[in-house]
């Protein structure tokens, strides 16, 4: 029989797709998984190839959600990383509706793709004739004059369809990966903008793999899925022409079993599509599960976590495996499947050929000649088949990444022309009657939250765990927006200006120091991008980070990333204050600045951080009440109410909340809780409670310093 694949075929083959799910990380390693010898080319699927199109009309992941504020919306919609069932489906038609737009700029050029790609197939269509021709008669005329006409034309024919292949190769090359880059610039400028609660919702790795795996495969689904539908619609037109006009009686035997790769396509279409969906979870799962590992291996040695993680990579390695192993029986299956019909073909026209020469109405040589043509003629045939399974595959990237495409922002910028104008802010902030509910939350965290902070004061928000302060400042610095009331800055409802301007002027300092992977110039400069040298090396002084920086070898230009050990918690705590110091906003979030840090680290952020808070509206949330005595207010948080503001000595006197939070803590420490030590330095007392706080935990396990027998258990608040 004769060998298809070893038949030239002009194929864009540089786009050559997979369609078992898309350019994964195995396959990025170079396992090949075609279904069919021949590369399959993406073509629109037919309508009734759908059935389940109306189910995925009612939940069709492309509809925008209903309001913030409400379960399930900003952000919200993605199915839960893991299990393929949480995906939708999702009709390819409309998946490549979707990300059509994104060729935009580029659609000239697809079409200068094309047109190489059809002037490709013909060329090849021209040499078949012109070896039919020089078989037919310089062969068999047995004479060498005869033969030079139609090898120089068959020559040019060559040079020219090597020319046009190389050139619509290169281009299509370029264009799909210039897509890729486009896609996945979106995904992530879109991801960007998503709610925090999306991210502590989804797995990074899941995330990860969906950026970069189910990327590329949407440019199977786009770009190469126009080419290769051209490719094979054009081959197989100007194939069969030629085909008819050699034996058209062959020809017709040929075209009536055609439509059996068709069918093969079809009945594996289902299973592929499952099979490319499961590959493509197993993918985001393992990429999850050894992220995850990376970024816990101090926990995993600590708690001697070893056996455990590698089970659970095993787990996951296995599912990977099992999708992989399934997706490649698939293929293999239908590879031969599609033998099986090849070599039926082939044996109906052979058998039509055998009693045509028996009937002396063909010759042996003409049959042979027919039967290598067929070699040209199935393979675009056969694409045509299989370019719905690559879409199939395809579309289940798409899922994925519609699913991020289609999570919404909890906030957004208002419309143009309604935004207020830029103005200088003095600074006052203000919370009007707030509610919120997180979305997918069941009760309120905050109800009713009212408080005004006027320029350059220091309100000191605290209350137990739980209880809404965080909130507070993610309503502040508008990663929500209150499901009731109005946070206002200088009396200007938040979400009447712009975001960047409003970050531009609320700077937050979140509990968990925010590192970027760069120098440590790069890291301080952030907070002011364009900053000069000296204005770096000012705010890094006024932070009290310009000795420990110039004593590093490289000194500024020390790379940093946020698990460095290069630098303890309170030094990148203060490169973040030199950062905030920089940036220079009137008003200041500080959420737990000394969280995490030892007494000793504490002390040295506090004196920077007095300096980064002076002359600005400042809120602070903190546990740490030895802070307190030098707010101007403090608000105490119980469930999400204000249930008790005042200063410090006020409310002690209440013997309320507050007197109840500060005698967990400091108060119960200093043994007086009556704020006699109020005139110490702040510094002094912070130290002071974060020692007593480690004599605590002594005290707790049992220690007995210098054997002095049993120390009373000192009680600290939230440790
Ligand atoms: N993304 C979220 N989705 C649903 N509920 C959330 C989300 N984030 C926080 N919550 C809930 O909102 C409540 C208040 O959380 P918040 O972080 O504001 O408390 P907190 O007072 O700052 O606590 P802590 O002092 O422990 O940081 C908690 O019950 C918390 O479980």
């Amino acid at each position: 029989m004769t060998s298809y694949e070893d038949q030239p075929t002009v194929q864009l083959r540089a786009l050559g797709a997979d369609p078992a799910g898309g350019p994964g990380r195995h396959r990025r390693a170079g396992r090949p998984r075609p279904y069919g010898r021949h590369q399959p080319r993406a073509a629109p699927r037919l309508p009734e190839e759908y059935p389940a199109e109306d189910a995925v009309a009612n939940g069709e992941p492309g509809e925008p959600g209903g309001a913030p504020g409400e379960p399930g919306e900003p952000g919200g919609g993605l199915g839960e990383p893991g299990g393929a069932g949480a995906v939708p489906r999702l009709p390819a038609r409309q998946a490549f509706r979707r990300f059509w737009p994104l060729t935009r700029g580029d659609r000239r050029r697809l079409v200068l793709i094309c047109a190489c790609v059809i002037a490709a197939a013909l060329a090849e269509t021209a040499a078949i004739l012109l070896f039919s021709d020089l078989t037919d008669n310089a062969l068999r005329q047995g004479s060498l004059g005869a033969f030079w006409v139609p090898a120089a034309q068959w020559l040019a024919v060559a040079v020219l369809g090597a020319a046009v292949g190389y050139t619509g190769n290169s281009l299509a090359v370029w264009t799909a990966e210039r897509f890729v880059l486009r896609l996945r610039a979106r995904v992530f400028a879109h991801v960007q903008d998503l709610p925090p609660h999306f991210f502590q919702r989804h797995r990074q790795g899941d995330l990860v793999e969906r950026l970069t795996g189910d990327v590329e495969s949407i440019e199977q689904l786009v770009v190469s899925g126009v080419v290769s539908t051209v490719s094979a619609l054009f081959s197989t037109v100007f194939f069969s022409v030629a085909a008819f006009r050699l034996r058209w009686d062959l020809a017709l035997v040929t075209f009536v079993l055609a439509p059996l790769f068709w069918l093969a396509a079809r009945r594996f279409s289902g299973r592929i599509g499952s099979v490319a969906r499961d590959e493509r979870v197993a993918d985001g799962a393992i990429t999850s599960v050894v992220e995850e590992s990376l970024g816990n291996v101090v926990l995993t040695q600590a708690y001697n976590r070893k056996d455990a993680e590698e089970r659970r990579l095993g787990r996951e390695a296995r599912a990977w495996m099992r999708a992989s192993v399934a997706g490649a029986r698939m293929s293999e299956l239908y590879e031969q499947l599609v033998e099986v019909i090849e070599t039926l073909c082939v044996l109906a026209v052979i058998g039509l050929g055998a009693w045509e020469i028996s009937q002396d109405r063909m010759t042996i040589g003409q049959l042979l000649a027919f039967a290598a043509f067929l070699g040209y003629l199935y393979p675009p045939i056969r694409n045509l088949g299989q370019l719905g399974l690559t879409l199939t595959a395809a579309t289940a990237g798409a899922e994925r990444l519609l699913e991020i495409l289609d999570a919404e922002p909890a906030v957004s910028d208002p419309p143009p022309g309604a935004a207020v104008a830029p103005w200088r802010v003095h600074g006052t902030v203000e919370f009007d009657r707030v509610g919120f509910r997180y979305p997918g939350g069941d009760r309120r965290t905050l109800a009713g939250v009212s408080f005004t902070a006027r320029p350059g004061e220091f309100v000191l928000i605290a209350g137990a765990s739980g209880a809404g302060k965080s909130t507070v400042s993610k309503l502040l610095t508008r990663f929500y927006d209150p499901g009731e009331g109005f946070v206002r800055l200088d009396g200007v409802p938040l979400y009447a200006m712009p975001l960047g301007f409003l970050r531009t002027n609320v700077t937050l300092l979140p509990q968990q120091t925010l590192i970027l992977h760069d120098t440590i110039r790069e890291n301080i400069a952030c907070g002011r991008p364009g900053a000069a040298e000296h204005e770096i090396v000012r705010a890094a002084r006024d932070a009290a980070a310009h000795d420990f920086i110039t004593a590093l070898p490289e000194g500024y230009d020390t790379r940093i990333d946020p698990h460095t050990a290069r630098l303890s918690g309170g030094q990148l705590q203060r490169i973040a204050i030199a950062r905030a110091m920089l940036r220079d906003a009137p008003v200041l979030v500080l959420d737990e600045p000394t969280t995490g840090l030892d007494a000793l680290a504490a002390r040295r952020v506090v004196r920077p951080l007095r300096r980064l808070m002076s002359g600005r509206t400042t809120l602070m949330i903190t546990h740490d009440l030895t802070l307190a005595p030098d707010a101007d207010r403090i608000l105490v948080l119980d469930h999400g109410r204000v249930v008790e503001a005042g200063t410090h000595r006020e409310l002690l006197a209440l013997e309320g909340a507050y007197a109840r939070l500060h005698g967990s803590g400091v108060g119960a420490l200093r043994g007086t809780g009556n704020g006699t030590q109020e005139d110490r330095s702040w510094e002094d007392r912070s130290l002071e409670g974060r020692s007593l706080e480690g004599r605590s935990l002594e005290g707790r396990l049992g220690g007995s310093p210098a054997g002095t027998g049993p120390q009373p258990t000192l009680r600290l608040g939230p440790i």
